[in-house]
């Protein structure tokens, strides 16, 4: 189950609000300018399937937010968890960064974490199957994919090296919670 937690950024052990719902989470994340979106699939489409026939499933959604955003490019992207460079993939956005472009993801299956750091405050979003989050350009964040990672996300970029994370130097991300084995399920 989705589920947003915040937490001021002294107190990693003590989430101040936690949120399940789709009106709870819009509701903490659009004062920071975060969009959070549930969308439903044409046809059933799952981890495996064709790039082209998932991208076929969310295409209204799709079209919708290229026309919305002015996107140049959107692609599929997988990950299970007998990926041999998990951990190296993992490893690529756990530490704190910001993308010099908006950083958008749909996610078809599985689960990840993305947590945000935003004027003092840290924003735990674990994210689901049917979950799109919208990430403004600048915000700074980190990402775990977790130990045993499962996803296939919609990425959506504006221009070719929109994915590059600028790295910040803190050491923030490593004070809070991990993205723990089962807690997707256990959520
Ligand atoms: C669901 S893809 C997440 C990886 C990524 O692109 C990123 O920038 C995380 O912060
Ligand atoms: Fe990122
Ligand atoms: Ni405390």
């Amino acid at each position: 189950m989705s589920r947003l937690r915040i937490f001021e950024e002294e107190h990693p052990d003590q989430p101040v609000v936690v949120a399940r719902t789709l009106e709870e989470i819009s509701r903490e994340l659009q004062p920071i300018g975060v969009a959070f979106e549930r969308w439903d699939a044409a046809q059933q489409v799952k981890a495996g399937d064709a790039p082209e026939a998932i991208m076929a499933a969310y295409k209204a959604d799709i079209d919708r937010l290229v026309a919305d955003r002015g996107f140049r490019t959107v692609d599929v992207v997988s990950i299970a968890p007998d990926n041999p460079n998990r951990a190296e993939m993992r490893k690529k956005f756990l530490d704190e960064h910001f993308h010099k472009e908006d950083e958008v993801r749909f996610f078809v299956d599985g689960s990840g974490l993305f947590t945000l750091h935003v004027d003092g405050r840290v924003y735990e979003m674990l994210c689901e199957a049917g979950d799109l989050i919208a990430v403004p350009d600048g915000m700074t964040h980190w990402f775990d994919m977790g130990p045993d990672p499962s996803f296939v996300a919609i990425r959506f970029f504006t221009e070719p090296d929109g994915w590059v994370g600028h790295f910040t130097g803190t050491d923030i991300a490593q004070r809070f919670p991990r993205f723990e084995v089962g807690q997707a399920r256990d959520a």
